[in-house]
């Protein structure tokens, strides 16, 4: 619990030492400092630190709690037209942890070195958090002001897979009466001069496959044990990986010609093995735990199928450790919150890259609610360092951001009422 401030206000005190330094980037800097880190986040230090920044806005703050101790805080822009639904800018406050002895730089100091700013949570999601809130101050200080109401939000648990953040929040009545009309979220930096925009993610299903048999002496050919039952599932498994892989490597996309991204196939990968009680004993059980993502390409239930033939020709048994039941995507044919991010783009002077994401985001449950979400975060020209040892982001491009932020929430608060009603409720596809 180290990382635990016992007063959670000293996250105001932090500033910088050069007063020429952007308040957006002292700000940013600021925030990295919170200790957000799983598996014990210091979320009241960055519920302080939020709040404030909101305040100093002129936001409205309100700070739910579905679950104690892990705040959902959102910092509202209510200058608008209370008939139209809203939009809601997320981040999540959480962080990953650390090897400190791999990073050449203290993870907490946020410390700028030639122009990078090192800390965990630089890109992954920080910065997204921060740019929202600064794209805010510099369109108030243009004097623009939204049609309708734009939802900062911060939520926790991302990063343990969202259970009592987003995932709790979304079924709560405060989540209604936002009334989100559209999300962003989370996306990918990327070493092209492009923004990826994740529309869809893969499905995470997480199972366990368990072999039992007979028992017996370590030195004996007892017949139906385990090991070779298990043996046999993992094979054919790690087969269906193969083909996978083979299609990632050779596969292209019938429209564009674009080869495939991990998004467009569905990877299996065995994590974890357990079972056994002493070398000379044969286990009455054994089990292996894999990571599978399905691509929306593919059917959940083709997924299952295999998994239960597999088992069933190996005489194992399977379960879920989690299971996600349903995959929705974000169209972009016909979308106007998708016309509104090319327009933006177009502005901006960059390509936007529209993909599927490769790992899960809390956007899977904002989409399972039908509600369209985008996860963009935009950094371009920028290697891709979320969850590694020295993440930085670097100072221009963590402003050239804001910039986007400042040109796409004119563009998207612009949508109308007619254009937004014009696909219904088919927003999102099921896969
Ligand atoms: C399935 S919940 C865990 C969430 C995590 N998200 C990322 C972005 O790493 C993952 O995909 O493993
Ligand atoms: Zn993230
Ligand atoms: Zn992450």
């Amino acid at each position: 619990m180290a990382n635990i401030h016992p007063d959670p206000s000293h996250a105001l005190k932090w500033t910088t030492d050069d007063p020429s330094e952007p308040l957006a980037v002292t700000n940013f800097r600021r925030y990295l400092r919170c200790q957000t880190v799983q598996p014990t986040p210091d979320y009241a230090s960055a519920q302080v630190l939020l709040t404030h920044f909101g305040r100093d806005l002129g936001l409205a703050v309100a700070v739910h709690e579905p679950v104690k101790g892990k705040p959902v805080i959102l910092l509202t822009w209510q200058d608008a037209d209370p008939k139209l639904k809203s939009l809601v800018l997320n981040s999540h406050i959480d962080v990953v942890p650390v090897f400190p002895e791999l990073w050449t730089q203290d993870p907490w100091a946020a410390d700028k070195v030639d122009g990078r700013i090192y800390a965990r949570g630089a890109q992954d999601m920080k910065c997204v958090g921060i740019q929202y809130l600064e794209a805010i101050r510099e369109l108030k200080r243009k004097g623009w002001a939204p049609k309708r109401t734009v939802h900062v939000m911060f939520v926790p648990d991302e990063e343990i897979g969202g259970k009592d953040g987003m995932e709790k929040f979304i079924e709560t009545s405060a989540w209604k009466e936002l009334r989100p009309a559209l999300v962003l979220d989370e996306g990918l930096g990327n070493d092209e001069d492009k923004y990826k925009v994740y529309h869809g993610e893969r499905a995470p299903w997480w199972i366990e496959v368990t072999a039992s048999g007979e028992t017996g002496h370590g030195s004996q050919f007892i017949p139906d044990t385990a090991g070779p039952k298990l043996n046999k599932a993992i094979a054919r498994l790690l087969a269906f990986r193969d083909q996978q892989e083979h299609l990632f490597k050779t596969g292209t996309h019938a429209a564009t010609g674009k080869p495939y991204t991990l998004g467009d196939v569905t990877t299996l990968n065995l994590t974890l093995l357990s079972g056994g009680v002493q070398h000379n004993v044969l286990p009455t059980s054994l089990s292996a735990k894999f990571d599978i993502r399905i691509t929306p390409n593919q059917k959940l239930a083709d997924v299952r199928a295999l998994i239960d033939d597999i088992c069933a020709e190996s005489g194992c048994t399977w379960s879920f450790v989690q299971e996600t039941k349903s995959n929705h995507v974000t169209p972009l044919a016909g979308n106007p919150w998708w016309r509104a991010l090319e327009a933006a783009a177009a502005e901006h002077g960059v390509e936007l890259d529209p993909t599927i994401f490769p790992a899960a985001t809390d956007s899977r449950f904002v989409r399972r609610a039908r509600v369209p979400a985008f996860g963009v975060s935009p950094m371009r020209k920028t290697p891709v360092l979320l969850h590694c040892h020295d993440e930085y982001l670097e100072e221009k491009v963590f402003v050239e951001g804001i910039e986007f932020y400042v040109k796409l929430l004119p563009k998207l608060d612009a949508v109308g009422v007619e254009e937004e009603a014009e696909v219904g409720t088919k927003w999102t596809v099921e896969c």
